[in-house]
């Protein structure tokens, strides 16, 4: 046992190995069969998910991660990887920093071995997801706790919970936004990974996502709903930027149908659009990380097809990445956990 050391396990979603059919097809495998991620009965899921999502999606994700793709591979990791060195550094001697994605590689499985073989005191756990959800925060940490269960690891656990409201998180999110002229653009979004409406509703049983009220202000129910959050993340964000609620919209990206969250961001950049608005800043405040969803989604996709329609500039607002803030900000939570 290394005495007095601690372990830090970053945690994220992951990406598949290579953009290839059968690595991606692996990677939503993993993904979509977690029923924190599709909350639907297991034989329910399993037909959905092997007999209709993945077929029909598996060739366009893999086009889509081709398309992501560097030399250094998927952004997600890489940046991970680099996060993990700079908390290192940040932290010192005393702890060891390692990355464990939900799903795909470096896994959280992996990591946790390697932790039990070097043998800590203490393990701190940390979802990189601002905001709470069934599938964010919720999942990495069950999928953890099952984990060091399941391999007899004996140390102390401690868990980093959801930011979004970290003073200090809101910050290093409107920091980067300031790095462009807020007055060169017509209107600023605030997109954020779309649920299912099930999954919201959840959080408030009885009260359809059309009329609750977490669009408003934090609700009674709202600590834990993704939904509140994301609209409170915004007014945290709006508030340091100094933006009126005419200078903003809250909207959600990535949907896999339908009944998920809305106003989609596409349909909001849509309508922007008719406005007459012909430059929007987009702020993606549910990423720390810039990825797919953001790189592509908002920087490629909806860009192209905003100038297509005869918009000027898609501007996406670059996440926290590797920051010297974030990792400060990472480096604090870790301890204040620990002092917990
Ligand atoms: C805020 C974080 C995220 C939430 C909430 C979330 C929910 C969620 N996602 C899917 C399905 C997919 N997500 C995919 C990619 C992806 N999702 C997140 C984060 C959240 N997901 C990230 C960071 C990424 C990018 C990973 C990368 O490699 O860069 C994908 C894969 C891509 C694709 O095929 O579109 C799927 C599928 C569901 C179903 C869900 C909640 C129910
Ligand atoms: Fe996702
Ligand atoms: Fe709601």
């Amino acid at each position: 046992m290394k005495k007095g050391k601690t372990a830090v396990l970053l945690m994220n979603v992951g990406s598949p190995d290579e953009p290839t059919v059968p690595a991606v097809r692996k990677y939503l495998t993993e993904f979509l069969n977690d029923k924190r991620v599709i909350d639907l009965p297991w034989l329910l899921r399993k037909f959905l998910v092997n007999g209709i999502i993945i077929p029909f999606r598996v060739k366009n994700s893999t086009g889509l991660y081709k398309q992501l793709w560097t030399k250094k591979g998927s952004p997600l990791i890489y940046y991970s990887e680099e996060l993990k060195e700079k908390l290192q550094a940040k932290l010192g001697s005393l702890f060891e920093v390692f990355v464990g994605m939900r799903y795909g590689n470096p896994g959280y499985k992996n990591a946790l071995s390697e932790i039990k073989k070097k043998g800590f005191e203490k393990i701190v756990l940390v979802p990189l997801y601002p905001q709470h959800a069934m599938s964010t925060t919720e999942t990495s940490l069950i999928a953890a706790e099952k984990e060091i269960k399941k391999q007899g690891i004996q140390a102390e656990i401690y868990e980093v919970g959801q930011f979004y409201d970290n003073p200090k998180f809101v910050d290093a999110f409107a920091e980067q936004a300031r790095k462009y002229n807020l007055s060169d653009f017509d209107h600023i979004i605030f997109s954020y990974h779309g649920l299912p409406n099930r999954q919201v509703e959840k959080c408030h049983p009885g009260i359809k996502v059309g009329n609750c009220s977490c669009r408003n202000a934090l609700p009674e129910h709202g600590k834990f709903c993704y939904h509140a959050t994301s609209y409170e993340t915004t007014r945290l964000i709006a508030s340091k930027l100094n933006l009126k609620k005419s200078d903003y919209t809250v909207s959600f990206q990535s949907r896999l149908s339908n009944n998920w969250l809305t106003p989609f961001t596409d349909a909001v950049l849509q309508e922007k659009l008719e406005q007459g608005k012909k430059n929007i800043l987009v702020l993606a405040p549910s990423f720390v990380t810039d990825c797919l969803e953001t790189i592509l989604e908002i920087g490629v996709e909806y860009g192209e097809e905003f100038k297509q329609k005869g918009g000027n500039k898609v501007q996406l607002v670059e996440s926290l990445n590797t920051g010297d803030r974030w990792v400060e900000i990472l480096a604090e939570m870790v301890i204040s956990q620990l002092n917990s």
